[in-house]
């Protein structure tokens, strides 16, 4: 494929209110649309939304790289193919790569930047994709499937309002909710927590995220008392450094413990996926957030690493736009396992998202059409 044109169009979300966790607190969201056209006219669009608290750059980074390296796309041609895609996103490739793609790094120290590699990559995916019209979803894995189970995350502060939150939630098909917790007394949580739980029954999966807010006797605390809920699991209870602590946790817990903010690094995920202090893997799961991870592609790694370990993997957005969740609601369908539901029901926590998107979910779940790469046009989008 030959690029014709590489453009950086500026995106700004905003929040129909401030999303709380025990991290910050989140109004408006800042990034890019990368859209690369190829010669027979194709547009591949891909998304780069950093959360330099998750461990990626900052706007400004996201901004300069992406400057530079669709500066150097421009014009040039790479192979048909994923090799291709990654001869062109990897910092270093193979000898026998290197052809197949375009050189877009100028030499000089590398940054790291996944939002903006996380933003090339799925433009490029995308556009593949469709050059070979088929879906995205289509060159990560063969046996993709057509449905993503998403979950509800809620967002009340006060018991009554989350228990009603949740009501309207399984009301529209949700059968897996997340809550997050910490940042609070754990009487509040707990009362949250139960409040929920009532209100929606035994049946109902009930997801729970700490972001990292408990120390480890606090999150021993916390699970000894929310366990009685019936939880699915518990997203990093503890800070992120600390993998003995998780693992600790994890040891004595009456649920999965997934380890979310602890993969903000590359060599936190590789101590992640290698260490071995008994017992088995350290966690039973992994958030996967293909923005902090660099893209689908790196995201399909680490999955199925996880996988061959013992973990679960599932999918999650880092409150980003359509285009970025519909490339992890394709990442979502390729992975070896759809059993645990994937964090892509965000959309409704914005107050300008497009009102009708094919990546909207219904009952639950986002259903794949059977178009070439994501299926999403500017138009539709609302970007000039
Ligand atoms: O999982 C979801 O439903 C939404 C994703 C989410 O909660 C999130 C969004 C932005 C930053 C961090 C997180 C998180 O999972 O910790
Ligand atoms: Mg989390």
């Amino acid at each position: 494929m030959r690029i014709t044109e590489a453009t950086l169009v500026p995106l700004r979300l905003t929040l129909a209110r401030p999303l709380k966790t025990a991290k910050g607190t989140y109004a408006t969201r800042d990034g890019f649309i990368v859209r690369l056209k190829d010669e027979d006219g194709h547009v591949g669009q891909g998304e780069a939304m950093p959360l330099p608290e998750f461990g990626t750059e900052s706007l400004a980074t996201t901004h300069q790289v992406l400057r530079g390296w669709l500066d150097a796309l421009q014009g040039q041609s790479l192979d048909d193919s994923i090799e291709g895609i990654e001869a062109t996103l990897v910092p270093s490739p193979s000898d026998e790569l290197r052809s197949l793609g375009v050189r877009i790094r100028s030499g000089e120290v590398e940054e790291h930047a996944p939002a903006a590699q996380h933003g090339l990559e799925l433009a490029l995916l995308d556009l593949l994709a469709q050059r070979k019209g088929v879906p995205l979803c289509w060159l990560l894995a063969e046996e993709a499937r057509p449905e993503v189970l998403v979950n509800a995350l809620l967002g009340a502060e006060d018991p009554k309002a989350l228990a009603q939150e949740a009501r309207e939630a399984v009301a529209e098909g949700f059968q897996t909710l997340k809550v997050k917790v910490a940042g609070r007394p754990l009487d509040a949580d707990e009362a949250r927590v139960k409040a929920v739980r009532e209100a929606v029954g035994p049946r109902i999966r009930l997801r729970l995220d700490a972001n990292g807010g408990w120390n480890e006797p606090e999150a021993n605390r916390a699970l000894d008392r929310l366990g009685w809920y019936e939880l699915e699991l518990v997203e990093q209870p503890t800070p992120p450094e600390d993998l003995q602590a998780l693992w600790r946790v994890q040891r004595r817990a009456p649920c999965i413990i997934g380890a979310d903010e602890t993969l903000a690094t590359p060599a936190a995920v590789r101590a992640l996926l290698t260490m071995d202090l008994g017992g088995g893997p350290v966690v039973g799961a992994v958030v996967i957030k293909p923005m902090v991870l660099g893209g689908l592609l790196p995201s399909m790694v680490v999955a199925l690493r996880a996988a061959r370990l013992g973990m679960h993997a599932y999918v999650t957005s880092s409150i980003d736009g359509v285009v970025a969740r519909a490339g992890a609601a394709h990442l979502a369908s390729a992975l070896p396992s759809g059993e645990l539901a994937s964090g892509l029901a965000v959309g409704r926590l914005f107050a300008d998202e497009p009102l009708d998107h094919p990546y909207r979910p219904e009952h639950g779940l986002i259903r794949l059409r059977d178009v070439p790469g994501l299926g999403l046009t500017p138009e539709l989008l609302g970007v000039p």
